[in-house]
């Protein structure tokens, strides 16, 4: 059987980020891709010029049309939009058995918000809780606890404060760490795992591309795509990351300005 991947997130019409990352992520991993569109945005290389987003019921009414009939190995969420989708989103995964990954998307790279600032309450006592994997950026846990990550210390410090949150467990992504060699991660990209009990600092080299738009989503659903397949949660974490370390190192310029990671580098 071919295991059946969820995301649940916003369209990207720029196709490197969004529901457009999770389901090229997923064909490129081989699961079957299926999607819950929360919210549409009009996004290109130069940010995102527009949002729109779909009632609750709409939400609800695709979800349960996936879970119901067709079945789901694991579910990835992203961009939620208002404080109604990320309560409503909740309430459907407190009651899945699939593993969950939580991708709590704040801002675009280009800083314009995804996440209504009233339902951080939200994310917080109702999504969170229902992860088994939470995928914060560094804005993102700072926004989330208020700790402010500057180096690998920080980074677990802030990984003990999302896991109070209630996730299984929390992957603290070191993506906006200053990439000066001087420093804690230096020219490296480190992300932290950890369980609490467990600790994993990943490693890949920091790559010099600025065509990094989507890798954040990507990573989240390599994730989840590998939970489908039965892999452990450091496993699963760990492939997602050299697929997207790979899909970093082949990103490529499109528009005026940051391009996207190349889903399908390891077609080419
Ligand atoms: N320049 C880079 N070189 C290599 N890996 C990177 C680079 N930028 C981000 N990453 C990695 O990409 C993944 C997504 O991280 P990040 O960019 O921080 O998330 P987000 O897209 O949510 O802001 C992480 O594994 C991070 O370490
Ligand atoms: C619809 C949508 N969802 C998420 C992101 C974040 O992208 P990234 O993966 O770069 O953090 C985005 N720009 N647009």
């Amino acid at each position: 059987m071919i295991p059946r991947v969820l995301t649940v997130a916003g369209s990207d019409s720029g196709g490197g980020a969004g529901i457009q990352a999770d389901l090229k992520t997923m064909l490129a991993l081989g699961v079957h891709g299926m999607s819950v569109i929360t919210a549409v945005t009009a996004q290109n290389s130069l940010g995102v010029q527009g949002a729109w987003e779909l009632p609750v019921e709409a939400v609800r009414a695709q979800y349960r049309a996936v879970v119901d009939d067709i079945g789901v190995q694991a579910v990835k969420t992203g961009m939620l939009s208002s404080a109604a989708l990320v309560e409503a989103v909740a309430e459907l995964l407190a009651a899945t058995e699939a593993p969950v990954v939580v991708d709590p998307v704040g801002v675009s790279k280009h800083g314009d918000p995804l996440l209504a600032a009233e339902a951080l309450d939200s994310v917080r006592t109702r999504l969170l809780p229902a992860a088994t994997v939470a995928t914060p950026n560094l804005d993102e846990v700072t926004q989330l606890t208020g700790v402010l990550v500057e180096d690998e210390d920080g980074m677990r410090r802030a990984a003990g404060a999302i896991l109070e949150f209630g996730p299984r467990w929390a992957l603290i992504k070191g993506g906006h760490l200053p990439g000066d060699p001087g420093r804690a991660g230096g020219n490296q990209a480190v992300d932290l795992l950890t369980d609490g009990t467990e600790e994993h600092w990943l490693r890949a080299p920091r790559l010099d591309n600025r065509h990094t738009h989507g890798t954040g989503c990507t990573l989240a659903s390599a994730i989840a795509s590998g939970l489908a397949r039965g892999l452990a949660v450091p496993e699963a974490v760990r492939a997602a990351k050299e697929y997207v370390t790979g899909a970093i190192a082949a990103g490529f310029a499109l528009g005026a300005g940051i391009g996207p990671v190349d889903h399908g580098w390891r077609f080419r």
